[in-house]
């Protein structure tokens, strides 16, 4: 497992997506400007931060693959340009005819070296609440991406509604992970109600570093994303507080939120959470 002695930052950002992937780039790209201007090790973005589409059809018919996206295309020259890793939600082809919710590691060199494809789809309907068919659009990915080795520590890749479930997380811990990331557009009602709990018992029963970056506001007449991105610690404890979560915001912005892998090794060694797969099985 990676060891580095010295705290660094990542930064994580809010943007408001909507269909026009130019704006969205330049979104992006502020914020790529912002998160090197403030010493970040790497810059993590939120699911679907190409596109957030009014219907599957457009979905379907924005969707263009990674390496011809001009949307890609542009954040691999902004990581180049500031020697900045990015980590970004977005939308590729499938096979079936659907798209495919994913999520990039682009390199400081500007490589994409990780892809990890959204394993739980979001199929709602809640009376006098969201409804939305993910489903309908989008294919479910196969398997989890093991955790790969980064300038911040080793991640473990999910992605929004991925975070509901503890065995994803549980797995990719027991494989290595010190970081997960749960890029996200959650909803208003269900973000209220159980964004912040979920993201802190994932922090605290993998005593890992949970990475939160979220969709945010008004994307079209359909949609508005609950926003509240942050980071929290192995503890369980929010951080980059008061820089995220402006609820109905669509200004881009970055919250910093500290890394010491070495405090990580320190919490888990002092608590371990050995598990009875005596008495339940091994996740
Ligand atoms: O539509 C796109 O293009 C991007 N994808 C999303 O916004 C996805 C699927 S609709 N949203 C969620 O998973 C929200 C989960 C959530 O809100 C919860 O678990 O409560």
């Amino acid at each position: 497992m990676a060891r580095i002695e010295v705290d660094v930052e990542q930064a994580v950002g809010q943007i408001c997506s909507t269909a026009d992937l130019a704006h969205n780039l330049s979104q992006c790209q502020t914020l790529v400007q912002k998160a090197a201007e403030a010493g970040a090790q790497a810059l993590f973005l939120p699911e679907a931060s190409d596109y957030i589409a009014t219907s599957a059809a457009s979905s379907l018919s924005l969707v263009q693959p990674a390496t011809t996206s001009p949307f890609v295309q542009g954040l691999q020259s902004s990581a180049r340009q500031h020697s900045l890793p990015i980590h970004v939600g977005l939308h590729e082809p499938g096979a079936s005819g659907k798209v495919q919710n994913t999520l990039i590691w682009i390199s400081e060199t500007g490589e994409i070296t990780h892809r990890y494809q959204k394993l739980h789809l979001f199929d709602v309907s809640i009376a006098g609440g969201p409804m939305l068919q993910e489903s309908a659009s989008v294919e479910k990915g196969p398997m989890l991406l093991p955790p790969f080795s980064t300038p911040v520590g080793n991640v473990g890749a999910l992605i929004c509604f991925d975070l509901r479930f503890p065995e994803p997380s549980l797995a990719l811990r027991r494989q290595g992970a010190q970081i997960l990331t749960y890029p996200s557009a959650f909803t208003v009602p269900t973000g209220r109600a159980h964004w912040e709990p979920l993201l802190r018992a994932r922090a605290i029963e993998t005593q890992s570093y949970v990475v939160a970056a979220a969709q945010c506001g008004r994307h079209n007449e359909k949609r508005v994303s609950y926003g509240h991105t942050g980071g929290v610690d192995e503890d369980g404890m929010v951080e980059g507080k008061g820089a995220g979560g402006v609820e109905g915001a669509s200004e881009p912005l970055v919250a910093m939120a500290e890394i010491d892998l070495g405090y990580l090794e320190k919490v888990r060694r002092e608590m371990p959470l050995l598990r009875r797969t005596d008495v339940y099985p091994e996740v």
